[in-house]
């Protein structure tokens, strides 16, 4: 099995070369790679720039137990349409991934249905409740890649103390989900001006800020790598960029929605924007996508929480938290990122693919010879309008629908295979 991608454009470079892809690994990179056709794919790749396949370290495949939202062959297959060759899965499943039967099974899941490389993330307390620990070198030694308790904070600064103490002899990252929950109860939308007049309840910064603050703090105190998840307030992104000055092992995300939209979009009380944090005000935003710029924020992660129709098709105030984001991910980054001049696409690759690979010590990120073949193929101007009913998730609620976009993935090659080819999922 062997792919050739010919006159190619790999991101950030500007001349066009040929791609040779033998099994798993890339094999060549030159002009005009000639060659024995036979038993060669040929690929005409010179309207495509060639990323690192993009690693998403937030998703939730909801598998085991919410089958009905999503499924790891579901979400795989829309991670791949949206150029992921990796994700990141977290544990808030049913039963919870909080020990390695459930690690194993989500792998084995992901090997025997998945259409591309899945990592599961762990709990870091028993069920998610922030008081017991989980078998978290056991875990490990399964193939969790790092700890979470999202959707859930761990309250008690004593367990999230010796959590990070275990963390740091596994040399892992605990992944913060930064959310006081005593603040944050009830409300449905940014506590504000527009909440008050569109008659929501409103979620205060603060709720955020305060946990990001302390888990700087146990970060300090135990000389252990705290990652922050979906950073969505201007106070946050100045605690954690203060904190990298400090020399502490501080990294963060943010979402490919937070980067774009604000709190005016829940102005239609459409469900599909209800998400956890929520959207915030421009100033938040101006602040994430200087974080972005200045590296304060490492990487982009979706946060794909996909949900049913009856689930989301309620009242706001009824419907569950959280949208889809694997299928728009590039799009609307790009959107935010690149097309407004802030970033070049080589940068946005560090986002996307690098730097989450990186944080996770998940191997490649990188277009070189001899190194595994997880490619993104992307046209970059291909313009386009987001169709919910397109996605390969069970999961519709984005707040995107509707939305053009400039810039679209075309291709995913994962492990040496072509998942996605010509925008089309390969069977
Ligand atoms: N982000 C969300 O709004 N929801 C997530 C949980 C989470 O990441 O907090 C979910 O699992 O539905
Ligand atoms: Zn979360």
């Amino acid at each position: 099995m062997a792919i050739l991608l010919k006159n190619t454009q790999i991101v950030g470079e500007d001349r066009q070369v040929d791609i040779l892809i033998k099994d798993d690994i890339i094999t060549k990179i030159e002009k005009n790679i000639s060659i024995d056709s036979t038993g060669i794919e040929i690929i005409d790749a010179s309207e495509y720039t060639v990323f690192p396949g993009f690693c998403d370290m937030h998703v939730h495949l909801r598998e085991p137990g919410y089958e009905a939202k999503e499924t790891i062959a579901s979400g795989t297959k829309s991670a791949a349409m949206g150029g992921f060759t990796e994700v990141c899965c977290m544990p808030n499943t049913y039963p919870c991934a909080d020990n390695s039967g459930i690690i194993q099974q989500i792998k084995y899941k992901a090997h025997t249905e998945g259409v591309v490389n899945v990592h599961p993330i762990a709990a870091i307390t028993k069920e998610r409740q922030g008081k017991e620990i989980t078998e978290m070198d056991e875990l490990t030694l399964s193939g969790a890649v790092g700890f979470s308790d999202d959707g859930n904070t761990i309250m008690d600064a004593k367990v999230m103390r010796t959590a990070l103490e275990y963390a740091k002899m596994l040399d892992v990252p605990l992944i913060s989900h930064c959310e006081d929950k005593n603040l944050s109860n009830g409300g449905d939308m940014n506590e504000g001006a527009l909440a008050m007049m569109l008659g929501l309840s409103g979620i205060p910064n603060q709720t955020e800020d305060i946990i990001v603050a302390r888990d700087i703090m146990l970060s300090k105190l135990t000389d252990s790598h705290v990652h922050i998840a979906h950073v969505s307030t201007e106070e946050s992104v100045n605690l954690i960029r203060q904190a990298k000055a400090d020399g502490l092992q501080i990294t963060a995300e943010v979402t490919p929605h937070h980067l774009l939209l604000t709190e005016d979009i829940l102005e239609n009380f459409d469900p599909n924007s209800k998400v956890n944090p929520p959207f915030r005000t421009e100033q938040d935003r101006q602040a994430l996508l200087k974080g972005v710029v200045d590296g304060t924020i490492d990487c982009i992660a979706t946060d794909h929480a996909p949900h049913t129709p009856d689930e989301k098709n309620v009242e706001l105030t009824n419907a569950p938290f959280g949208l889809v984001g694997l299928e728009t991910a590039f799009s609307v980054s790009k959107k935010a990122l690149v097309d407004s001049g802030l970033l070049t696409l080589k940068e946005l690759a560090t986002k996307l693919s690098y730097n989450p690979r990186k944080i996770l010590k998940i191997p490649g990120g990188e277009i070189k010879e001899g190194k595994p073949a997880q490619l993104t193929l992307v046209d970059p101007k291909e313009k386009y309008l987001v169709d919910s009913k397109e996605f390969q998730s069970l999961g519709k609620n984005t707040p995107f629908d509707g939305f053009e976009f400039t810039g679209r993935v075309k291709a995913t090659i994962v492990n040496g295979k072509f998942v996605v080819k010509d925008g089309k999922l390969q069977k």
